[in-house]
């Protein structure tokens, strides 16, 4: 269960450390501390607000305090440092306040999304070998609770289900804190802090060791770059978890900078234009599709959006035409931000003209990220052509969590991280994001690895072969589409029998192909192997 630091987590070799610290990126502090910090220097202001079903309110004082009691409880329980904990919960205080008490006790959460099912949450409670479950008691019309069950039965680890809310069989979170006896045996800020998700390009999401150093220097300079202070409201409307809302300055971001957080239950205009305009919102965060419908709704609505500044818009490419409609509908600043949960961080700054927030996704945070553009050799490309991004610097990566030979495939020798995007850097060093290399699926911002759908619909009795890709589409950017080759002799099946028998496999919805088609075979490269290049452009073209 312990970890060794270097082999379970791969790290930067001791002189990138030194160097990082010496230039100060890396200061030497935990997220526990951090929220101590700013408990001690402005106890009474708002941290966070929670507003749905009623508006609960947290000072920085009291998340501190519930931060210790909560972990004061898991200890009592005995969660232990280093110890992971999968936590799936949605948009609410739970969620803060379970993170910074995991936090302060060194047990690492793994960030779950409200949308994983029994597949996604199975992995990483085994993967991990987690201790810990936190789910929510319902959310969105699924009970999370029968799945607990379910894990408890299937994964040796798993000792503990908190449920935020009616606990059933489980053990209610409401019941875990207690007085803290003395100081916690914390972690130090340069072990990991947490495991985020990985896109995932084959199968199974990888998991992505940060630790508090790195993670903090991205908060720091993200909010540098977005203009974040004590007054900024920052209306978390993607899923907490997502590394985007949580670091691009995200939640954390905000908190760092002693500033409100107002956690927003769902995503569309009429649940969060309330909000913008009752909770006097600065700041956010959208997905492309989002950014699309908040710029057509806000031209009917009559909510006052005036208090915005600024809205972020990542996780996708954000068409030309659309980012150009944003600022005049939304009347605040568009900062495009191109980043990764691996690390590197990319933004369009405050300064910019207007033509290179629109046709850029941003340069990065930091003058130590290092950034090549290769071609299939790993050869640097001319300045402004296309290739290959690969990455190294202060808060990115040097390997997925017990992932050896992965590793080897997805960083260079010398620490490089392969992106498996498609960039041209132009000679501001902002970059434009051209496609993608790696075989993933972009819906919206939600990551799919299509070999993960793929196995699963190979597990029907009717398939022969399966192959999911990416085709095209206005709203969503992209859209999966399964060819589907059945069985000689099989019975006919229907799309709808595809999506179903997947969904019924317990993934999240948004894996679930949008479409479905049945084919004889699949265009074929010289050596035999599907050639998804040439699937695409099929789809493409259909
Ligand atoms: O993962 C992402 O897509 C992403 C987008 C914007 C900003 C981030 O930090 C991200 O991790």
């Amino acid at each position: 269960m312990t970890i060794t630091p270097g082999v379970d987590a791969p790290t930067w070799p001791p002189e990138f450390a030194e160097r990082y610290r010496a230039a100060g990126y890396w200061r030497g502090q935990t997220f526990g501390d951090m929220l101590r910090e700013r408990a001690a220097a402005h106890p009474d202001r708002t941290a966070l607000v929670d507003p749905a079903p009623e508006r609960r309110t947290w000072t920085y004082r009291e998340l501190d305090e519930r931060a210790d009691r909560l972990a004061a409880g898991f200890l009592a329980r005995g969660i232990r440092k280093g110890d992971r904990v999968v936590v799936q919960l949605p948009n609410t205080g739970e969620f803060v306040e379970v993170v910074f008490a995991l936090f302060r006790i060194g047990a690492l959460p793994v960030y779950a999304l409200p949308a994983h099912r029994e597949t996604e949450i199975a992995h990483f409670c085994s993967f991990a070998e987690a201790v810990a479950y936190v789910v929510p008691d319902r959310h969105a019309g699924y009970d999370h609770r029968e799945l607990a069950a379910l894990m408890r039965e299937r994964t040796p680890s798993l000792r503990h289900v908190f449920v935020a809310g009616d606990p059933g069989e489980h053990t209610a979170l409401s019941e875990v804190p207690c007085e803290p006896s003395g100081p916690f045996d914390g972690p130090e800020p340069h072990e990991l802090a947490f495991l985020q998700l990985s896109g995932g390009t084959t199968g199974l999401n990888k998991l992505i060791p940060r630790t508090h150093d790195d993670y903090m220097y991205s908060l720091r300079s993200s909010n540098e770059i977005c203009g974040v202070d004590d007054g900024t409201r920052f209306l978390v409307v993607l899923p907490a978890a997502h590394n985007f809302p949580m670091s691009s300055p995200g939640w954390l971001g905000v908190l760092y900078a002693g500033g409100t957080v107002v956690l927003c239950p769902r995503p569309d205009p009429a649940t969060a234009f309330p909000l913008v305009e009752g909770e006097r919102i600065t700041m956010t965060g959208l997905v492309p599709p989002l950014a699309l419908l908040w710029t057509d709704a806000a031209a009917a609505t009559a909510h006052d959006l005036s208090s915005l500044e600024l809205v972020l818009v990542g996780g996708a490419k954000f068409s030309e035409s659309a980012a150009r409609r944003l600022e005049p509908a939304l009347g605040c600043r568009l900062m495009q931000v191109f980043g990764m949960a691996e690390g590197l961080v990319n933004y369009t700054r405050l300064d910019d003209d207007t033509e290179t927030v629109v046709t850029t996704q941003g340069r990065p945070i930091s003058p130590d990220d290092e950034i090549r553009v290769v071609d299939d050799q790993d050869d640097d490309v001319p300045e402004g052509e296309f290739g290959h991004l690969l990455t190294r610097g202060p808060y990115t990566i040097r390997g997925y969590w017990r992932a050896p030979g992965h590793n080897r495939r997805s960083f260079t020798e010398d620490g490089f991280y392969r992106t498996g995007d498609i960039v041209r850097r132009l000679p501001s060093g902002h970059l434009v994001v051209e496609g993608r290399a790696k075989d993933q699926i972009n819906r919206g911002g939600e990551k799919i690895a299509p070999e993960e759908v793929e196995n699963i619909i190979l597990a029907h009795p009717a398939v022969h072969d399966v192959s999911v890709v990416a085709v095209p589409d206005e709203y969503l950017g992209e859209r999966s589409l399964a060819y589907v080759i059945l069985r000689e002799g099989a019975e006919p099946l229907k799309p709808v029998a595809v999506k179903r028998f997947v969904r019924e496999r317990g993934i999240a919805a948004y894996k679930v192909p949008d479409l479905v088609e049945f084919v004889d075979a699949f265009p074929h490269t010289g050596v035999g192997k599907i050639s998804k290049k040439h699937l695409r452009s099929a789809a493409e073209q259909s």
